[in-house]
């Protein structure tokens, strides 16, 4: 296990040091626009990486008045941030990886990920400003010359809406009972209803601000605004992306009017609203054209280095590596995200299904959590010993505890619901609740959830028991390599992506919760998968023969030992059933807090069809 450097980042420049300053072949760049961080990275043709930089929104663009990267209004709840931060992002990501070495004529292709379902509103005059960009001036000045306060420049509204945004319950409402219900809008979309999905955030923006909806001439997902700043006009929204939105019919590949109707109030605002959105291309990997003359003359990329569609930051992630039908990956970022790709369309109110980003046929399985890493640094801050925002305290604790605190299998389980921000997964309103389960009696009894050191373990077990009861029914049972004896249902492998796959105390919990024939595995390419794969996706689309698919010549450049490290066990007999008794408690305490918040069942669980109903 590699121990964690205090800079992740200068340690990645020691690692990757000798391959910067020479060579002189093609380098593809990926970037990540996540909640917190603007990543950009460069990798050549054998997809190893060479450059990577950040910028760090709290950190480097704390003037924005931003925390973790957003600005909230919990009265309404709503979330939110502004592309005049990520503009100038931009150019500050750009000039550290200059400040790298990095000679940008060398760059070929340029691809990039956007945090999902986050709309950016343009102006009537956005495109004609990013045409005519002076690479003299920064992104920021000629694009949103008057900051974050009024609609102005390229921007009919200054704020995006962030994925974490809570504001839109009504709308979804509506959502859900257009088509019919819940399982009807996931049947064509993928998707129920979710507050931060465009197609109701897009309704909530133009009742609330009908005077700004009036002077938006494009609406672009994130991943969409960032690829239109470095095309230099408007890029159209990526087809996994466009999955995110609750507007898109996946069965006919086209935006469902009747969904544009709802959203836009009438058949004829449906029509405006439709180009609003743009004409969304079928191929996520023909290129959009050449790189805009504003990142040629100030940063020296050549005339000819392609757009390559921008997706969303979890199809991206699925690109970091070739990763089977039977293999899960977790993204542990501020969201915890759950990823399978997978031939099957099994649409469900329960989880996201999306196009995949490259390879038609093929979808994109998900579960999305908002109480991801912030939840755990909130329990890891009341661990005592803690200092400096260190891990080492909480990990040593979590590891000290045995399985849901059973000291003895006579003893309760300790089970929780850790939600310092109002959940997705389910539908919940903030809040923390602990519990004590008998597996012998299958009773629950409330306890309180004042702080205890349990919870260090307790909360990274919760965030994987609701991802194995929710994801079960997609895996099937597996063979043992060496016995060949037949295991349940569980992952061939669990790859361990995002901030977190840093921590090793959370990869062992992983692998004891989900299983995972192979074990758990995270990347050893450096910090960024999301990145990486829209890095891989630009290697692709430039590199490929005539019909080559994004997994074949990945598959085929792939070093497996040098980009991949087993990072802890998986299946483990005995302890893997003993979670399998905690899942049944698990679903049982969401029912009854879910009950008791005294919410109509259906709604507050998201459609979640519990199998069994104990
Ligand atoms: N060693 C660690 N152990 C656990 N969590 C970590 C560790 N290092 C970073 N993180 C978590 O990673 C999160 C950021 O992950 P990242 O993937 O960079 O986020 P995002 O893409 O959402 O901006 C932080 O919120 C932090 O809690
Ligand atoms: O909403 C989702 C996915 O549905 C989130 O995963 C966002 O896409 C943001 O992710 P991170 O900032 O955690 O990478």
């Amino acid at each position: 296990m590699d121990t964690i450097p205090m800079n992740p980042w200068a340690f990645l420049k020691a690692k990757v040091g000798a391959s910067m300053s020479t060579g002189s072949g093609p380098l593809y760049m990926g970037f990540d626009l996540s909640t917190q961080q603007l990543k950009g990275l460069c990798v050549d043709s054998d997809l190893k990486l060479v450059y990577e930089a950040k910028v760090d929104f709290d950190a480097d663009l704390q003037k924005y008045g931003i925390e973790k990267g957003v600005l909230t209004n919990p009265t309404e709840g709503e979330v939110f941030a502004p592309p005049a931060m990520w503009l100038e992002a931009v150019d500050l990501v750009l000039d550290r990886l200059r400040e790298e070495g990095l000679d940008f004529s060398r760059v070929k292709g340029l691809s990039g990920a956007g945090m999902q379902h986050g709309t950016v509103f343009w102006s009537r005059e956005a495109e004609a400003l990013l045409k005519a960009l002076d690479s003299k001036k920064s992104l920021v000045e000629q694009l949103a010359p008057k900051g974050t306060y009024v609609p102005n420049g390229a921007f009919a509204h200054p704020m995006s809406p962030n994925w974490q945004d809570a504001s839109t319950q009504k709308q979804c409402d509506l959502f859900d009972e257009h088509l019919g219900s819940p399982q009807t809008l996931a049947n064509a979309t993928g998707s129920k209803a979710h507050h931060r999905f465009s197609g109701p955030q897009i309704l909530r923006y133009k009742t609330k601000y009908p005077e700004h909806y009036e002077k938006t001439s494009r609406i672009s997902l994130v991943s969409a605004f960032l690829a239109s700043v470095f095309l230099g006009k408007f890029a159209p929204m990526d087809i996994s992306d466009v999955t995110g939105m609750n507007l898109w019919d996946v069965g006919k590949g086209a935006f469902s009017d009747d969904l544009l109707e709802l959203a836009a109030g009438s058949k004829e605002a449906a029509r405006a609203l439709k180009q609003k959105l743009g004409h969304v291309p079928e191929s996520g990997g023909d290129s959009f054209g050449n790189i805009s003359s504003y990142f040629t003359s100030r940063y020296n990329f050549p005339k000819d280095c392609q757009i390559i569609p921008f997706t969303g930051d979890n199809p991206s992630t699925i690109l970091a590596l070739p990763l089977r039908p039977s293999d899960a990956m977790v993204s542990l970022g501020t969201s915890t995200t759950f990823l399978m790709s997978t031939p099957v369309w099994k649409p469900d109110p329960a989880y996201h299904f999306m196009n995949h980003p490259t390879t038609a046929g093929l979808y994109m399985f998900m579960l999305c959590y908002k109480n991801g890493g912030l939840a755990r640094e909130q329990i890891r801050d009341q661990v005592p010993g803690t200092t400096n925002k260190s891990w080492d305290s909480f990990n040593s604790v979590a590891l000290a505890t045995p399985p849901v605190s059973l000291e003895s299998d006579s003893d309760n389980m300790r089970l929780g619901l850790y939600f310092p921000r109002p959940e997705i997964v389910p539908n919940l309103h903030a809040g923390q609740w602990r519990f004590n389960y008998s597996p012998t009696t299958g009773k629950l009894t409330e306890t309180s959830s004042d702080f205890l050191s349990d919870d260090a373990r307790n909360i990274v077990e919760s965030q994987f028991l609701s991802l194995r009861l929710r994801s079960t029914n997609l895996l099937k049972a597996e063979q043992d390599l060496t016995t060949g004896k037949t295991l349940p249902p569980q992952p061939r492998r669990v790859y361990l992506v995002g901030g977190g796959s840093a921590n090793p105390a959370i990869a062992q919990i992983a692998g004891e919760v989900l299983g995972s024939v192979e074990g758990v595995y995270k990347l050893d390419i450096g910090g960024n998968a999301c990145a990486l794969g829209s890095a891989y996706k630009s290697v692709w689309a430039c590199e490929r023969k005539a019909g080559q698919t994004f997994e074949d010549l990945i598959g085929s450049r792939w070093d497996e030992s040098q980009f991949v490290k087993k990072v802890a066990e998986g299946y483990r007999e005995g302890v893997f059933e003993k979670y399998g008794v905690a899942v049944e408690g698990f679903e049982k305490m969401e029912r009854v807090v879910l009950g008791e918040e005294g919410e109509e069942y259906g709604k507050m669980t998201g459609g979640v069809v519990f199998r069994s109903a104990k």
